[in-house]
């Protein structure tokens, strides 16, 4: 596929996604002589996988013993084995792994290619439930043997719907060490592409049983398109307790209580929020870092390894850090996590917070938990390098640099006074090779100041050792950097000052623009999913962008130009010749959206048309004891022309409403679960309700409608599915065929009848029931529902009823013989 056919951020997005392990190395004579013809004689060459700088660095900083060295090398070369894990909240996670625990398991077993021992695939041991899994087929062979087609295909199908997540297993490892419960309200400042954030949000629902938890997740990226990813990401979720963000993690605002502002806001003044500052239970730091620790994933990266990319990053993860545990309820935990093995990222930033924040952080001993996951203790003394320097202590770095190397970055933390002792570090020149190359390298090591072993490094006095380090060679896996933070009391006031303050104070903030281009900012282990259905909230904003203060790309003007048009096509089969068409439709461009103090994201409105929504209610019969009214936004100001409604959490009202009355502090990108669209088909609009279920809103509106909705036999269900729109009398069960015949035209909901519910009148469901979004025409019943869902769901009814017997289930994609012929 390569992203052909899609649009250009697709393609840039899938590039930066994809498994980028062959470079196509250019000799002289084929750039100097190359005809277009040539580009097929080339051929393509693994990535070296090696770079002495890196063997010098972590040599010496003694990450691993002498002893293991060559282990740890062999390892970190070795291609990565594909990883993943079962989303628990889905409605077939129990059948997912039952498949994987008795079918796969097996069949893959005889076609391991090795002829070793070790199993095919296999549960991660320290994954709770059996629900993360690793194959010991590397990605590749995965997509390339054909014998295995058929394990990749059900990996990709269960991923694009949501069930399993493709997730490099270490990577999974940070939120299994938050101990995030339901009520939690928790912060995920760096979040892009999503894949923690599914994990917590997975925790968010734990044991909810189809009630909505009363916690919720903020994920915070500052990359506008990696916040895209993470939309498409978490919408795979179908959640109505999030809100994705996008700040500056170390910028990120404090929401609270602003009494001067409440007359700005939507929210009547007499309603007293429930909140009255947004602080969280939890907060995941899993930082942009270097990530040399995804090096089997992303080999580029040795070509480009420096220790410079580590100590570039230093100062803003602390910042980050710091602005996490700020936002920390007292009581709260939060983990810090990198995918890099450098100490400077790591034990040198959880010391720094540990100096700065005195005792009011405890660095949390956590070796009982997960006792399965192999990790090692966090260094205590490690040393910096810069410029072919190695630098033991501060005292150590020349004048020049200690704008660049601060303090912190060593393990005491001390400031030394300037001393003589420095004069004798040679400056930059004197090393480099004259023609002002400053990368670090090997070729300094001549003098006595820069060798290795002259300098003693410091011991930190901190008890680093609680921190976990995860290395390639003890369970086959990448490498991640975890701590976990537990906050007892208040910050000490000189770290509670406010974001924007604290980075004036900090002269050390600013990131050259160079390092930050180095780092690996995706590379967290996790594989990026290229966007595919287009809905997301963000895109209406960035529509706009070229006109914006934000500074956006052609190419997502492009992607999100897309979407809208997709969604139209989608929803509209015909133009509806009574819909007016709305400014964007005129000039091809809307008008700028404003968002509080943010320009150019779509405002987040609470839908108050209560003459649409008792008409809502009244088609579907929505439960009265369902909480509807209130929990409804839009994101566009002009009520005339909302076309979509989206639904939001107790949790994430409270958090809008304290936004409101705080001065929309909150840049949203997107929030809540997409319930309702509007139909502007003709067909559509002579409806009684031109608002139609939204495939992500059934699940959670399901159990709480009365109206519009019937039981299917497994045949016609099947049908349904198979042929997405049937008329009336080719239904095979008569009674079927009569209900569906007197629903009211528009969105009407069909569930799998269980065993013996076709004929009662009302239509009960939980958490196991089957059901699609149907559209009930004049002379049909169509599905609406995507492709993609519609061959998911037929092969999930494959396998469930694979072990009964059921001869009318056929496997997916198969045709059964059925008379009935596909309606275009
Ligand atoms: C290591 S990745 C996060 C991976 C993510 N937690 C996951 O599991 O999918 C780091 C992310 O930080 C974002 N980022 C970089 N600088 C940032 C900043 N100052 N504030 C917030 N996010 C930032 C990058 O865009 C990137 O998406």
């Amino acid at each position: 596929m390569g992203g052909k056919g899609r649009s250009r951020t697709q393609r840039k997005h899938f590039r930066q996604g994809r498994e980028n392990v062959w470079k196509r190395p250019k000799t002289s004579d084929e750039s100097a002589n190359a005809t277009p013809g040539d580009a097929n004689k080339t051929h393509w060459e693994p990535f070296a996988t090696q770079n002495p700088a890196f063997d010098e660095y972590y040599k010496e900083q003694e990450i691993v013993s002498t002893e293991e060295w060559d282990s740890f090398i062999e390892y970190i070369r070795k291609p990565l084995p594909a990883a993943f894990r079962i989303n628990s909240s889905s409605q077939f996670y129990v059948d997912i792994r039952t498949q994987l625990e008795n079918d796969f398991s097996k069949s893959l077993q005889a076609e391991d290619t090795n002829g070793c021992e070790v199993e095919a695939i296999k549960p991660l041991p320290w994954y709770p439930d059996n629900l993360a899994w690793q194959s010991n087929f590397s990605r590749n062979q995965l997509r390339k043997n054909q014998t295995l087609e058929k394990f990749h295909e059900f990996l990709k199908l269960e991923n694009e719907v949501g069930n399993i997540t493709r997730q490099e297993a270490v990577s999974m490892v940070p939120p299994l060490f938050l101990d995030v419960r339901p009520d939690h309200f928790v912060l995920d400042m760096c979040a892009a592409p999503g894949s923690k954030t599914f994990q917590l949000l997975e925790m968010i629902y734990k044991l909810s049983e189809g009630n909505l938890p009363s916690g919720m997740v903020i994920a915070n990226d500052l990359d506008v398109q990696r916040c895209n990813l993470l939309i498409h990401q978490t919408k795979r979720m179908c959640t109505a307790n999030l809100i994705v963000t996008n700040h500056e993690a170390q910028n990120f605002p404090s929401c609270h209580l602003d009494r001067n502002r409440s007359g700005d806001s939507q929210i009547e003044t007499t309603n007293e929020p429930d909140i009255s500052q947004l602080l969280f239970d939890r907060v995941l730091c899993d930082v942009p870092c270097s990530g040399d620790g995804t090096l089997r994933k992303a080999p580029d990266i040795w070509r480009t390894w420096n220790a410079g990319n580590g100590n570039g990053l230093h100062c803003l993860q602390i910042q980050i850090a710091m602005r996490g545990l700020a936002l920390l309820k007292v009581g709260g935990r939060m983990v810090y996590s990198t995918c890099s093995m450098n100490p400077v990222e790591n034990e040198a930033v959880v010391a720094e917070i540990l100096r700065r924040c005195g005792g009011t952080i405890e660095l949390m001993d956590v070796s009982t938990l997960l006792p399965q996951l192999v990790r090692r203790p966090g260094l205590k003394k490690w040393k910096i390098r810069d410029k072919g320097l190695w630098l033991a202590s501060y005292k150590d770095v020349p004048n020049y640099r200690r704008s660049v190397i601060t303090s912190s970055m060593f393990p005491s933390g001390k400031s030394y006074e300037e001393t003589s002792e420095n004069s004798h570090i040679k400056s930059t020149e004197e090393f480099s090779n004259g023609n002002g190359d400053t990368e670090d390298g090997l070729q300094s090591t001549d003098d006595p100041v820069a060798s290795t072993k002259s300098l003693e490094a410091e011991v930190s006095d901190l008890p680093l050792d609680r921190c976990m380090r995860i290395v390639p060679h003890d369970q086959n896996s990448g490498a991640f950097f975890v701590a976990v933070f537990h906050k007892l009391s208040s910050l000490p006031v000189s770290e509670k000052k406010h974001p924007s303050l604290a980075k004036k104070m900090d002269s050390s903030s600013s990131q050259p623009q160079e390092l930050m281009n180095e780092v690996k900012e995706d590379s967290n282990g996790d594989d990026i999913v290229i966007p595919g259905e287009k809905d997301d909230q963000i895109s209406e904003a960035n529509l706009h962008a070229d006109t914006l203060e934000n500074v956006m790309d052609e190419a997502s003007l492009d992607v999100n130009q897309d979407k809208i048009h997709k969604e139209n096509e989608e929803v509209d089969t015909e133009p509806s010749p009574n819909v007016k068409p709305g400014p964007e439709m005129v000039t091809g461009k809307r008008k700028l959206q404003i968002q509080g103090r943010w320009r150019g994201v779509d405002p987040v409105i609470f839908y108050k048309d209560d003459a649409v929504v008792g008409r809502i209610m009244e088609f579907y019969g929505i439960k009265e004891a369902f909480p509807f009214k209130g929990h409804l936004i839009t994101r566009n100001d002009d009520m005339n022309h909302v076309k979509r409604i989206y639904y939001i959490s107790d949790s994430v009202k409270k958090v809008l409403e304290l936004n409101l009355l705080g001065g929309q502090q909150l840049k949203i990108a997107s929030v809540g679960l997409k319930m309702f669209e509007r139909q502007t088909s003709k067909d559509g609009i002579s409806s009684n309700c031109i608002f139609r279920i939204s495939s992500e809103g059934l699940p959670l509106i399901l159990p709480h409608i009365t109206k519009q909705i019937i039981y299917a036999s497994a045949v016609d269900f099947k049908h349904l599915l198979q042929y997405k729109s049937i008329k009336f009398p080719d239904f095979v069960d008569p009674e079927f065929r009569e209900k569906a015949s007197n629903l009211m035209l528009g969105c009407c909901v069909v569930v799998l009848s269980k065993e013996g519910s076709v004929s009662s009148d009302s239509v009960q469901t939980d958490t196991t029931s089957i059901a699609i979004g149907c559209w009930k025409g004049r002379s049909n019943v169509s599905v609406m529902v995507t492709a993609i869902d519609c061959q998911q769901l037929l092969q999930r009814l494959s396998v469930l009823h694979s072990g009964e017997g059921d001869s009318s289930i056929p496997e997916a994609g198969k045709d059964d013989g059925s008379e009935i012929k596909e309606v275009n």
